[in-house]
């Protein structure tokens, strides 16, 4: 089912606290890691959202044992096994992390998902993939559908290979890398990768679960063969999903509160605390968590996203609504994700009547009045949570398929509802 969902407007400033649920990144690295471990792993408050249940799912087809206790997910590893099939949804960490575990099962496992993931890039990985021994047939495709076919060890040794399409290419070869008989090492060769935290946090889950990596070397990554331990685990609040609901206070003014923020983490949407001071917000990191106020000003910005694309869409509707004109520069992967983000963006935008032009790496926007319309979310979770923002500013908005929101988030109506306090 989908919902046509109108955006609720704040008539006032907001005064919030808001519980956000756990990482996406971290749940489903903690998931792939407890599925290649030598025993039973604990994952506390981990994410419920498509993207992990499919996750968990795929590695339950695999062989892996899950159980969903009042602790949390309780995960028991077994041997992966074939054959098997996983739906990846529209999930880029399903899609990418999973192959290379595919590979280390005792038989063929195919992989497909949404319409829109057939597009998403994925040719890199599988020819990195198959340059450490393991066979993917997929017709010349170089995406989805395609089949793995695991023989039960991978012989892994060292890929050079351009990952700049996207860091999880990077990130899929190191999580399951300990795992093949030599380990690996990974060479990025190209233009420069985006999302560098994002490889951070799977170095430091691997380091944490008593992996060796090696990232001394700019664009290189060497993983140790060897066991991989067991996790007990609470996963964070995914800061990424936190960001629109910050954000809230810089539009409507108020204040909006998000505990259990983490003081030093390796999650990219953590950006969002420096770029909402520079949008003009107040922002304040305690032990108690975070506390955003604004007054309903916001200043335009110019500012490279490379590393943290994911904040792009509430970052372009912080900037729809802005005083000054803003500049989202080093996006061009963006092309590349659960749709095309720039164009979506730009189209949306200009539909409610704003300025938005795409450049070769990102978008100018200029602020514009803009009016109430259906705001097209392209199955994109993130461009629905942008056209929440905007709509608290703009009376008559309507977001297509609010549902979308699952793939990361499913209660964020319920939340939005709550923070624009029409719940
Ligand atoms: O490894 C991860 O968990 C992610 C890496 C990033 O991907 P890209 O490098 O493709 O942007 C990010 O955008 C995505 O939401 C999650
Ligand atoms: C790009 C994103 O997701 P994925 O993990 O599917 O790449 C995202 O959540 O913004």
């Amino acid at each position: 089912m989908t919902t046509d969902w109108p955006a609720p407007v704040a008539d006032g400033p907001i005064d919030a606290t808001v519980t956000v649920p756990g990482s996406k990144s971290l749940t489903n690295r903690f998931l792939v890691l407890a599925a290649l471990a030598g025993d039973e792993s604990l994952l506390r408050r981990p994410l419920r959202s498509r993207d992990t249940l499919l996750m968990a799912q795929a590695l339950r087809s695999l062989g892996t044992v899950i159980e969903d206790t009042d602790d949390g997910w309780l995960v028991t590893p077994a041997p992966l096994r074939g054959p098997t099939q996983v739906d990846c949804g529209l999930a880029g960490t399903v899609m990418r992390f999973l192959p290379p575990v595919a590979g280390l099962a005792d038989g063929p496992v195919h992989f497909d998902g949404d319409p829109h993931a057939r597009t998403r890039p994925m040719g890199p990985v599988l020819g990195a993939l198959r340059t450490l021994g393991v066979q993917i047939d997929d017709e010349g495709r170089d995406g989805m559908p395609f089949t793995v076919q695991g023989v039960g060890t991978v012989p892994g040794g060292s890929v050079r290979f351009d990952a700049s399409a996207s860091s999880q290419f990077v990130s899929a070869l190191l999580l399951a890398g300990a795992r093949f008989e030599q380990g690996v090492r990974v060479i990025h060769d190209g233009k420069p990768l985006p999302s560098q935290p994002h490889i951070d946090m799977t170095v430091e889950v691997l380091r944490d679960a008593g992996v060796m990596v090696d990232d001394t070397d700019a664009n290189t990554w060497v993983v140790e063969p060897g066991e991989i331990h067991s996790l007990d685990v609470e996963v964070e609040p995914d800061l990424s999903n936190a960001a629109p609901f910050v954000a809230a206070a810089l539009v409507a003014g108020g204040t909006v509160r998000v505990p259990a923020w983490p003081q030093f983490t390796t999650q990219a949407g953590d950006a969002i605390r420096d770029i909402l001071d520079a949008m003009g917000a107040d922002v304040a990191l305690t032990r108690d968590g975070l506390t955003v106020s604004g007054t309903g000003e916001i200043v335009g910005i110019d500012i490279d996203l490379h590393d943290v694309g994911e904040l792009t869409p509430v970052v372009a509707a912080l900037a729809a609504l802005a005083d000054s004109p803003s500049h989202l520069r080093g996006i061009a992967h963006l092309r590349g994700h659960e749709t095309d983000r720039l164009a979506a963006l730009a189209t949306e935008l200009n539909r409610l009547g704003g300025d938005v032009s795409e450049t070769e790496d990102g978008l100018t926007i200029r602020p514009r009045p803009l009016h109430g319309d259906l705001f097209r979310t392209y199955a994109d979770h993130r461009m629905a949570m942008a056209a929440a923002v905007l709509g608290l500013r703009v009376p008559g908005l309507v977001i297509e398929n609010v549902e979308t929101t699952g793939k990361t988030l499913p209660a964020f109506p319920r939340l939005w509802e709550q923070l624009a306090g029409v719940g």
